[in-house]
């Protein structure tokens, strides 16, 4: 593609999904895996160059709201000596929400203009996504947001003070369909201590996936962390529970298997989040949204 679209799309995004299918060009896709959190976490490095707009966003908008982190060893990667100062960003004292991987910035932006009196900080490493973020905090004259082009796990690690975040959003984590890179998905046992370590006690951490095996993944990770607690424990199990439609109706490609879901625990949809462009993408491919609500114990 060599304009920019109109109105941006999940296919702006370049790669929603990192692992595409057999058939589909991969040649391209280089994934990142940072010295300072090697295992965990690894993410496509996608496009990086602005046009038009988005170039016209940066130059107008990155100086007031992207925070200028020191790198450590990669543009992605923040020194480990760098603490966030959200009083100072701000300008103001207010309840933190980090939307992690907040890509176009559909989400974070709905949700400032919708409550002026949080603070919202949107993590990204897609530079193309944080200038779109930019363009929708002009449009919308937000002053509430601020935006990082950073590696999540590090900015949990060590910029953002330990117990200093109200809220922690996930919504549509790249899925790495394959099994051998599953390991490469972000949700996952070191993460959530990450997660944990960042939230205020009470704290909560909404999570969102179209994908069921992911769902259950981060259903698996999240109750088995002592240190979080599911707000909707056993609710939207069995004949309610998206799993089991995934199932019965052979969703997502898969053969339909009579596999009741009786453990449950889904979440309703989080009102607080607009309909994002991948959100809208799974919605037109027949796949089932799964929403997860937690709280830090
Ligand atoms: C599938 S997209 C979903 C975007 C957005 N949450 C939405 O619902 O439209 C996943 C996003 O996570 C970002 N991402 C992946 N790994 C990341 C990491 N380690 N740190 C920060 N962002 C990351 C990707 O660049 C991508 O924009």
């Amino acid at each position: 593609m060599t304009t920019e679209p109109a109105l941006p799309d999940a296919g702006s995004l370049n790669s929603p999904e990192p692992d595409p299918g057999p058939g589909t060009a991969s040649a391209t896709q280089e994934t990142v895996e940072t010295a300072h959190f090697r295992s965990p976490v690894s993410f496509v490095r996608r496009g990086s160059r602005l046009q038009g707009r988005r170039q016209q966003a940066w130059d107008e908008l990155a100086e007031r709201f992207v925070i200028d982190v020191p790198r450590a060893e990669a543009d992605t990667s923040v020194d480990p000596d760098y603490v966030f100062d959200a009083a100072a960003e701000f300008g103001r004292t207010a309840p933190l929400v980090v939307e992690i991987g907040s890509g176009l910035g559909e989400a974070v932006t709905h949700a400032a203009e919708l409550n002026p009196d949080t603070n919202y900080l949107a993590v990204e490493v897609y530079l193309p996504g944080l200038a779109q973020t930019l363009q929708r905090i002009g449009q919308k004259e937000l002053t509430n947001v601020r935006v990082v082009q950073a590696n999540a796990p590090e900015v949990l690690t060590t910029m953002l003070p330990a117990g200093s975040v109200d809220e922690v959003w996930v919504f549509f984590p790249d899925p790495w369909h394959k099994t051998r890179h599953h390991k490469r998905r972000m949700v996952k046992d070191e993460f959530a201590e990450l997660v944990a370590r960042v939230l205020v006690p009470g704290g909560i951490w909404r999570l969102a996936t179209d994908w069921s095996d992911y769902a259950v993944q981060m259903r698996e990770v999240l109750d088995a962390s002592a240190r979080f607690v599911n707000l909707h424990d056993g609710e939207r199990a069995g004949d309610d529970s998206p799993l089991t439609r995934v199932n019965r109706e052979g969703l997502e490609n898969k053969a339909p298997i009579n596999d009741v879901d009786t453990r449950g625990g889904w979440a309703p949809r989080f009102e607080g989040r607009t309909l994002t462009s991948f959100e809208n993408k799974a919605h037109q491919a027949g796949r089932l949204i799964f929403d997860l609500t937690y709280r830090k114990a």
